[in-house]
Formats: structure tokens, sequence, C-alpha cells
């Protein structure tokens, strides 16, 4: 490495190799070095950001620490990655981050054998690290590979770290928690634990003893000799008797720090400390969540993951605003009505306040806006128990994040046929945050459970209806509909009611089904197909369940052909219940045609660009139905 402090050091660095010999001041200019491709990158597009800037200094502490060719590091939910990235020889690629076929914007070990899961939903971390130090210790004992979870505070809460820490103590020896603490989820973090960490942050006590130890420690060589090492640890466990960290402690796990996750010879110290320690480990970082870039550090909400700005040095001079409604709006604006009108209504978000738009709710109606942290299961197990009270809550949780929660779902909502309406926004392929984000499993994982009434607005005229339904309907009910531009489709609304879908035109030549808000699309299809002489009606489906059997299964006996169009898994999904419907009358299936998602997993890009790849742009639903058509008409001469 170059002996100047002035770089630049980053577009040489092929590995994490070539921060082994950088001195400190080398590791300072890299991490400014980094902070601008990531400053750069949002100039482009939109991407996470402010964690990114935070995990600067720990992402290089760490890769100088360990070596993770053999040690093993997994970033909790991991939309951190982008540093970790930028120094595991993905430098060149990297501005092609969240764009179809270019890196993705998660851990992706296709990409890189520093990458181990890929992730995008947190709280796992905990389990894989100690599972990986399991199986090395089972199977590469000789070899004492270390095993690193670096989570958020946001993450921490979740249930699944608490189910790994309660199993830690038996076979976590070579495991490394690194708690990253930035008083953030998205939003503020909520709840006990971040009062926990509130406390140990704040411990005067402690806040002495840290500069005694750092001194201390300072004074410690790397390799300090076993006397000194000793009384460090000494140190340390005094200092956690005295400035908290009990809990951890009496879960079995050594408390360390907190400290300052932004001082990269601290970590480098503490780090080296843990790996000579013969039990489960929790590092308390401190870091500031948008670090090193003013904007962000004063607003870690709005630059979570910023619309793409401009900026000229430390200051933003042009954000790109989107002026688009969505369908979050659309739904964000009806809970905030049906709560003002019913004081029997609530809301639940799981730390996605600000995915959900329920800023005005949370303002406006405090007492009746429930936020539970990374918490799903936990959300609607307790929403259950709203329900039963007497109470009508609406649990607002993305589609993909919902999974989650599935067992509650089934044993505290659906078996008990309770009224709780579930809000699954991005319902459908969810963009640039790819595969762990795509909520397009819903239909399936829901259609399965008796009492559940699952709806999927065509449009944004229904979703204001179906909500009204849902929150008088004496049972579950789901609402899914996709991170899109909220869609109009002009027509004599029909009311919304109960398993009963809209028939916007019959045709002679065909028919588009369509469960979702594809509709409009269908609707466009089927303009197009009229100029070219087919007449190919058109139904907004409204009812995943109950299935409107009697109007589709018309359908499917006079038209030539009838094309489901959803974007969720065929698997479960609508066209399925469809055809299950028919072959349950003993009808003739083969001339219904399911366009949706196939059995794989969709990849990061633009939504239009993976709807056109699946053929449900209009021109791929034309196509379907023209071909569809041809197969039908009697071949000439025949
Ligand atoms: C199961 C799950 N629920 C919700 C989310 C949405 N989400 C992504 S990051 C985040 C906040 C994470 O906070 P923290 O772990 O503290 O990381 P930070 O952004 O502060 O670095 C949330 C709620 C998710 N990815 N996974
Ligand atoms: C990392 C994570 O899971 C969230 O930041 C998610 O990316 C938010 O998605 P939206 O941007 O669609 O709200
Ligand atoms: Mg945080």
């Amino acid at each position: 490495m170059t002996k100047s402090n002035k770089g630049p050091f980053l577009p040489g660095i092929a590995s994490p190799d070539d921060l082994r010999g950088m001195s400190l001041p080398q590791l300072e200019q890299l991490a400014v070095e980094i902070r601008d491709v990531l400053c750069n990158l949002i100039a482009c597009r939109s991407a996470h950001f402010a964690s990114n800037l935070g995990v600067v200094e720990l992402c290089l502490a760490l890769h100088q620490t360990f070596d993770f060719r053999k040690d093993r590091l997994i970033w909790d939910t991991g939309h951190q990655i982008y540093p970790h990235k930028l120094i595991t020889g993905r430098y060149d690629e990297f501005q092609s981050i969240r764009t179809k076929g270019g890196l993705m914007g998660y851990p992706n070990p296709v990409e890189s054998e520093y990458d181990l899961f890929m992730t995008g939903h947190a709280g796992a971390s905990v389990s894989t690290a100690l599972g990986l130090a399991s199986g090395d210790d089972l199977l590469r004992k000789e070899e004492g590979r270390h095993s690193v979870a670096v989570i958020g505070d946001g993450a921490f809460p979740s249930g699944v770290v608490f189910e790994a820490l309660n199993n830690a103590r038996r076979q976590g020896e070579k495991l490394l928690v690194v708690l990253n603490d930035n008083r953030m989820s998205i939003c503020p973090r909520v709840g006990g634990v971040a009062d926990y960490l509130d406390r140990l942050r704040m411990n005067p006590v402690y806040d002495g003893s840290k500069d005694v130890v750092a001194k201390l420690l300072n004074r410690v060589p790397l390799l300090g000799d076993p006397a000194e090492r000793f009384l460090v640890q000494i140190k340390e466990a005094a200092k956690a008797g005295i400035s908290g960290g009990m809990m951890f402690e009496d879960l079995g796990f050594r408390y360390v720090g907190p400290i300052d996750g932004h001082n990269i010879g601290l970590l480098r110290k503490y780090l080296k400390l843990s790996q000579n320690i013969d039990q489960p480990v929790l590092l308390h970082v401190v870091t500031e969540k948008g670090h090193g870039f003013q904007p962000a550090a004063e607003d870690p909400v709005t630059f979570h993951a910023p619309p793409q700005f401009e900026r000229r040095e430390e200051e933003v001079v042009a954000m790109k605003k989107s002026s688009s409604r969505a369908y979050t709006h659309v739904a964000s604006e009806a809970i905030l009505e049906r709560m003002k009108a019913d004081e029997r209504v609530t809301v639940l978000t799981a730390a996605m306040c600000q995915g959900n738009k329920l800023d005005a709710v949370r303002e406006q109606i405090p007492e009746r806006f429930f936020d539970t942290g990374i918490c799903e299961s936990h959300a609607v197990a307790f929403a259950a128990g709203q329900a039963k009270a007497g109470v009508r809550p609406i649990v607002d949780i993305y589609s993909t994040f919902l999974q989650r929660a599935y067992d509650h779902i089934f044993q505290e909502v659906a078996l008990q046929n309770l009224p709780v309406t579930f809000m699954l926004d991005r319902g459908g392929l969810a963009g640039p945050d790819g595969p762990t984000h795509h909520g397009v499993f819903d239909f399936g994982y829901l259609r399965v459970f008796p009492n559940m009434t699952i709806m999927a607005p065509g449009d944004a005229l229904d979703l204001p209806a179906m909500l009204d339904f849902a929150l008088q309907h004496d049972g579950p009910c789901a609402i899914r509909y996709p991170k899109a531009t909220a869609v109009e489709i002009a027509r004599d609304v029909a009311p919304v009611e109960h398993g009963r879908s809209e028939v916007l035109d019959w045709g002679e030549d065909g028919c588009l089904i369509a469960c979702g808000a594809l509709l409009h699309r269908c609707v466009e299809a089927a303009q197009q197909l009229k100029h070219e002489g087919l007449h190919v009606g058109v139904i907004n489906a409204r009812f995943l369940k109950p299935l409107d059997a009697e109007t589709i299964l018309r359908a499917v006996r006079e038209c030539p052909f009838v094309v489901t169009v959803e974007e969720a898994a065929l698997a479960g999904g609508f066209g399925s219940a469809v055809l299950e419907a028919a072959a349950d009358e003993k009808l003739d299936t083969s001339r219904v045609i399911r366009l949706g998602i196939p059995d794989a997993f969709i990849e990061h890009g633009e939504r239009d660009e993976l709807l056109a790849d699946l053929g449900m742009s209009v021109e791929g639903i034309v196509k379907t139905c023209r071909e569809a058509a041809a197969a039908e008409r009697p071949a000439v001469g025949s």
C-alpha cells in the first residue's frame, strides 16, 4: 500500500487483504472515499444511504481484524452492505447496484464469497451466524473460525434474535454479535429494548470508565501481553457489572461497550479483544446513522433510502420528489379517514411508519397508532388480542414482511375467525429491492386459510371501498396492492360485495380476468385488441377468496379463451383458484391461460421491466390474447 495518506485508495482495494497494511490515517482517508462513492450513487438513483454511511468505519475495522474468507460475517437485513461490497472486489461494478442485471442492493452469494446469505429481511443474522459457528465447530474445529453478526438496533428487538441469544449460551464460543446502535430503525426506534440501549449509552459511571479503559487499551498493543489483556478483560467484566449490559451477561454473553463505532483504532482493539474471549460476545458500538454527510445525519429518516438528489459538498441542492400518488397514499388516507370515523379502528405498523405513510395517523391519532418495531409476529398476535377485545385493528405490513408472522395469521387470527384487516402494501414486484422484497407469495400463503377473505383492488377506487367492507366484516380480511402509482379506471363502479367480481365488459372473442392492480393494463390491452377486430371482455376479479365462481366460470364456459392476470406467484394464486373451481365443475380448462409469477425468484429491476419480462406489459397481454384467439380460430379450409 502506498505510503502517502492522500489516496485515492479505494480503486486499488481488490479485496480486504489490501487493508492489512494500511495505517489509521490511510483508513480514515479510505472512509472518506467510500462516503464519496455513496453520495455519488444517490446522485444517480434512489438507494439505501444513511445506514451505509453509518457503518463505514465498522466495516473497515471488521475486515482488517478478521479474515472473512475463513471467518464468517453476516450483515443483518443487508441494506447497509454497500461499504462491504466496495472493499470486497465490487468497486468497479458498484454503480450498477440495484439495476436489472447489476449488483443487488443486498448481500448476494452469487456475487462474492464474502456474502454468505442473500437477505433483506431483518433479524436472522444472529441465528445464521450461530449456525455457521456450530457447523464450523463440527466440521472445521481446528481452524478456529470466528462467526460475526452485525445487527442494527432496529432489527435487534425482532423475536428471532432473542431465540438466537437464548440458544447461544450452549454453542456460541466463537460467536461475536456486533450491535450497531444508531438510535434509529427507519424511524426512531421504539420499545423497551430501545430504552435499555439508551440507558447503556447514557450511563455516567460507564462513560468515566470508558475513558479509563480506552486509555488502557490504547496502551495495549494489538497483541498486548496476556497479563495486560487479562487486566482489560477484568475491567470489561467489572464495567459490565457497573454500566449495565447485564441482560446480555445474564444470557451468557460477555457484554463489551458501548464504544465509538466511528473510531477505527478503538474498534480494532475491541474486535481483537473479542477474538480472545471464549464465550459469545456482544460488542455494543454506537454510531450515527448518516454519519459523514450532515443532511443525512440530521434527517436519517428521509435519508434512509432517499430519492435521487444533487449535492454541493455537504448541501443537498435538489432532491427528486415523486409527484405521483401511490396506492400507499390511497391506503393511508383511507385508514386515517376510517380511524377518525370509528374509534374502534386502530392501525399497527412494524417499524414501517414511513413506508406505510402513516405519519399523519401517528400525529393525529397517536393513541390508536401502534408501532411494534420490527416484530411482525408480535404485531399480528397483538392485533388478534385487540380484535378479541372488540377493536377493529388494521395490520399495515408489507406483503413480504408479513410472511414473518405466518403462524399467527393462522392461529391467532384465521382459526379464531377474528376481524383483523391486513393491508399488504408492496403486494407484487417491489422493483429494485429484488427477490427479498417482492410481495408475490401472499395470494398463495393466505388463500389456504379458512375464514380468510382476500381482496385485491383493481384500481384506486376499489381500495377504500374494500377497506370499508373489511372493517364491517366479522372475520379476517386481507387487501393487497402494489408499490405503484395509483390508477383510477373511469367506469360506473359497482359496490364491493363479498365474493363478487365486477364485469367491466363481456366479449365474445375472449375474456381477460385481472385480480389486482394490473386491471388497467387489461383494459388497455382489450382496447388495442378491439382495433384488431377482437372483442375481448375484461373482469375485475376483486376477490381472490371467496372466488366469484358464478361469474368467472360463466366466462370459462362461454368465452373462446380466458386469460387470468395477477402480479403474484402462479402457484396457489388467482389463476390456480380459477382452474380449481373449473375442474370442480368438470369444465374444460384447456382454454384458461394464466399470466403471473412463475416458480422462480425474480431478480431486482424496475417493476415495469420485470413485468414486461413476465409477459405482463400491455403488449405482452395483447400478444397472449392474440395467440389464444388464433389458436381458437378454425384452421383455414378445415
Ligand atoms: C422483517 C423486516 N421487517 C421490516 C423491514 C424493513 N426495514 C428495513 S431496514 C429497517 C430498519 C433497520 O434498522 P436497524 O437494524 O437499526 O438498521 P439501520 O438502518 O439503523 O442501520 C426496517 C424496518 C425489514 N427489512 N425486515
Ligand atoms: C431495507 C428495507 O427493507 C427497507 O428499507 C425497504 O427497502 C423499504 O422499501 P420501500 O422503499 O419500498 O419502502
Ligand atoms: Mg439502527
